[in-house]
């Protein structure tokens, strides 16, 4: 999949519809692709990626589009030349209708201000208070997957979903808000249906359609929950060493409409996404028993035996490498990010192709983590590929990379970590009954209709 480096060969069969020099599908190609590209976009990119190349140019001649899934390319418009790519893509306009002007929408002096306020929320000592909510979220997550004598099937892109909204809930906000948050990430949860379904559709946009209407009224809804947290927030003293998103802007003097914009903007990053990586890994596990069997030794030595198995802490962190690498090689297989966008701001040279101002670069991380020159036998789920082995600068990006990585990524890893130890020490997963779900690539990627999965007890 990976392109050859320096100039690319031309002229192309698909010259008359592209400026960009770079090989791809011709109009009635993609007119033929449409039930596919509805099925599942990221498979269609998957495909499109292995027949042209890892720079594919898309046939519109007046926006160029740019598919990007060499290594050497996503590093040059991720990281190096990275203040030549901007926002102002489909993607980011469609979400700006429900975050406003937040971190991941906006860009330049705007950008920068609010990364830096916001930043202390993410620190080392921050994260040890998450450590704590992400334990307390697993127990009541162990709850809910309660095996029983018999075992019991759950449906677990749900019951991930509620557990890291607790912790969500406790970076936005330090009151407890877990009631106010659950209504703010509904609220979310519905608008973001609502723009996926708009972008999918032929209506435009702007048309009276009861879709807009809807979106409106869950905005509106958005709107008011934020500004309840926001004023419940600001009732109170913020204290000097506060580390909630909410009191670290407070403090800056940012105003209501720019907290709104974060709050919500946090809630979409930072939820689903963690709830995503959980799902699949839990899946992975449940069809890899060899895998799984690797990670409850680790679980065990760490943590005790089955019966008398005691919970995780931020201390267990660096005695869990296996457990890590289980998730770190999930986001390689399923990476809840599964496309990461950009408009070039000025002309630049991407793998040889002379890219103009304009284009759109759309790098697929599903496609990238499954370049068999980067990964060998890219389908296989092996934890091993991240053990021991210094972590890849290239070729793998579930988080992004350079300025604009995930600001979340150590709360992720931490939280993540630490429930999947906490809901494993003492049960196995397996296939639960019925087909297993097509992946369904929205904002993030989703198990179509839930995935069930069966809970056991693991003999003590
Ligand atoms: C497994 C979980 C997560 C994954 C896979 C993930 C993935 C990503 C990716 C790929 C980006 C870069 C997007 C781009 O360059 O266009 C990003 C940015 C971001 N993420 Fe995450 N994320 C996760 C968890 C979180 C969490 C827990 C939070 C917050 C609590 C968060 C907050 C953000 C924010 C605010 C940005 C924008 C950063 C900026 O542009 O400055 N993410 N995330």
């Amino acid at each position: 999949m990976s392109a050859p480096s320096g100039p690319v060969p031309g002229p192309f069969r698909n010259a008359r519809y592209t400026p960009l020099a770079a090989d791809g599908p011709l109009p009635w190609d993609m007119v033929r692709a449409v039930p596919a590209i509805r099925r599942s976009p990221v498979d269609f990119l998957t495909r499109t990626a292995a027949r042209y190349g890892g720079a594919v140019a898309f046939p519109l001649p007046r926006t160029p589009v740019l598919l990007l899934t060499d290594p050497a390319a996503v590093r040059r418009v991720l990281v190096e030349n990275a203040r030549n790519y901007g926002r102002a893509t489909l993607q980011y306009k469609a979400l700006a209708t429900v975050t406003g002007q937040g971190l991941l929408t906006s860009d330049g002096a705007p950008w920068r201000t609010h990364r830096r306020i916001v930043q202390p929320a993410f620190h080392h000592s921050a994260l040890d208070g998450i450590a704590e909510q992400a334990v307390a979220a697993a127990r009541r997550l162990r709850r809910t997957t309660d095996p029983g004598p018999r075992g019991t099937e759950v449906e677990v892109a749900e019951a991930t979903a509620r557990a890291t909204l607790e912790v969500i809930g406790r970076t936005l906000a330090e009151a407890d808000l877990r009631g106010v948050a659950e209504q703010l990430v509904d609220a979310v949860g519905r608008a973001l249906e609502l723009v996926v379904a708009r972008a999918q559709s032929p209506v435009p946009g702007t048309w009276p359609t009861p879709s807009r209407r809807r979106l409106r009224a869950a905005v509106a809804e958005i709107d008011a929950v934020c500004a309840r947290i926001v004023a419940v927030r600001r009732a109170a003293t913020v204290a000097e060493d506060a580390t909630d998103l909410v009191g670290l802007m407070l403090r800056a003097g940012s105003g209501d409409e720019e907290i709104r914009d974060e709050l919500v903007t946090f809630v979409v990053a930072g939820h689903e996404t963690v709830a995503s990586c959980l799902t699949w890994t839990l899946d992975l596990l449940a069809r890899h028993p060899a895998e799984q069997a690797a990670l409850h030794a680790e679980l065990a030595d760490v943590l005790g035996a089955p019966g008398e198995s005691r919970e995780p802490t931020w201390d267990d962190l660096a005695r869990l490498p296996r457990t890590r690498a289980v998730l770190d090689e999930a986001l390689r297989l399923y990476p809840p990010a599964w496309v990461i966008t950009r408009t070039s701001l000025a002309p630049d040279t991407v793998a040889g192709v002379d890219v103009p101002a304009g284009t759109l670069v759309i790098v697929c991380t599903w496609a990238l983590h499954r370049d068999p020159e980067l990964w060998p036998e890219p389908e296989t789920f092996r934890p091993e590929r991240f053990l021991g082995a210094p972590r890849r600068e290239v070729g793998y990006v579930p988080f992004g990379a350079g300025p604009r990585l995930c600001i979340g990524r150590d709360l992720a890893l931490v939280e993540a970590v630490l429930v999947l130890a906490a809901l494993l020490r003492d049960r196995r997963v397996r296939p639960g009954t019925g087909p297993r779900p097509r992946v369904e690539s929205l904002v993030t990627l989703r198990p179509a209709g839930g995935l069930r999965l069966r809970f056991e007890t693991l003999p003590g």
